[in-house]
């Protein structure tokens, strides 16, 4: 997936300089090698920070990453910086099951069955809609964790598995899509779909270049999303969800949830802001929303 979306930012960036050459350097990454539940490694910049040492030490002069996957809780590594939000791909979560098994929705699954995913916020979100399942971890690369699924490699016995459509989108995988939650049922994660390009700070030249990719639209919404994860003091390991959307007017509205691991207990909110440039305070003021109901007693939640 990092390598299709490496790529995807190369020929932006040749699009818009005739002429330019581009190479993709492919990282390995802890989050590739991680041997651990996903969970335990939360906020630790596991798909990014070997990347980001790379471009610290000038082998790569630009730097994609998944937003979603960038720690929103500390300052970016010493001398590089954001120069470009590429435009946002598909928020939803999907339900996936085993090749071979007809299930298409959540009811569809018996009682008790199980469901594959590593991040909380899904696993509270499944089980808000149905307690009964068992939600078991999973890691690794998509197209591991779809082999995994279909019992390929023994070591994953799930009923189906949740993951983010715009990742299947990338890799061409769709047709294993049985279901698209709708964004009541599963909210997604802050930064969902969402490209984020760096490059070092003394670099003028690649940030000039770069600012021309941005797109203000998913930059304002992903800074509100940012915004409330960061007053939350939550990262992408957290039960945190954020999506905001802008209308044809140009209003953002901020829809955001924080629940305990096991679904149970939910705070809610939801509030617009007329102009882009509000859209930090919108985050915080969705933050402080959150704050008022509860929030932090839920999110400590064991
Ligand atoms: N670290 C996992 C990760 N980071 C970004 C995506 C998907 C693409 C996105 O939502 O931006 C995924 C896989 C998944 O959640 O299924």
């Amino acid at each position: 997936m990092a390598l299709v979306q490496a790529e995807r930012a190369a020929t932006l960036l040749r699009g818009l300089v005739p002429g330019l050459a581009t190479r993709t350097v492919p990282t390995t990454t802890s989050g590739d090698t991680w041997p651990g539940p996903l969970a335990d490694a939360g906020g630790k910049a596991l798909f990014v920070k070997e990347v980001d040492r790379r471009l610290q030490l000038g082998e790569v002069d630009v730097a994609v990453h998944c937003l979603k996957d960038v720690p929103g809780d500390r300052p970016l590594p010493e001398g590089l910086v954001t120069a470009a939000t590429l435009p946002r791909d598909d928020v939803h979560d999907v339900l996936l099951a085993p090749d071979a098994s007809p299930v298409t929705t959540l009811d569809d699954l018996p009682a008790g069955a199980a469901v594959a995913t590593g991040a909380v916020r899904r696993r509270a979100q499944l089980l808000a809609l149905r307690p009964d399942l068992r939600v078991v971890d999973v890691r690794g690369a998509v197209a591991t964790r779809l082999e995994k699924l279909d019992g390929l490699r023994p070591v994953l016995d799930a009923d189906a598995m949740v993951l983010a459509r715009a990742g299947l989108m990338r890799l061409g995988l769709t047709g294993r899509i049985r279901r698209v939650f709708p964004l009541d049922e599963v909210l997604p994660a802050v930064g969902a779909g969402v490209l984020t390009v760096q490059c070092r700070a003394d670099d003028e030249a690649v940030i000039a270049l770069l600012h021309r990719a941005d797109d203000p639209r998913t930059h304002a919404e992903a800074t509100a999303e940012r915004a409330m994860l960061h007053g939350l003091r939550g990262h992408c390991g957290s039960p945190v969800a954020g999506h905001c959307t802008t209308d044809e007017n140009g209003q953002l509205t901020l829809r955001a949830a924080v629940f305990t691991p096991d679904g149970t207990r939910t705070a809610r909110a939801s509030l617009h802001a007329t102009s882009r440039n509000d859209a930090a305070a919108l985050g915080t003021r969705v933050c402080e929303a959150l704050l008022t109901q509860g929030a932090r007693t839920i999110i400590d939640a064991p």
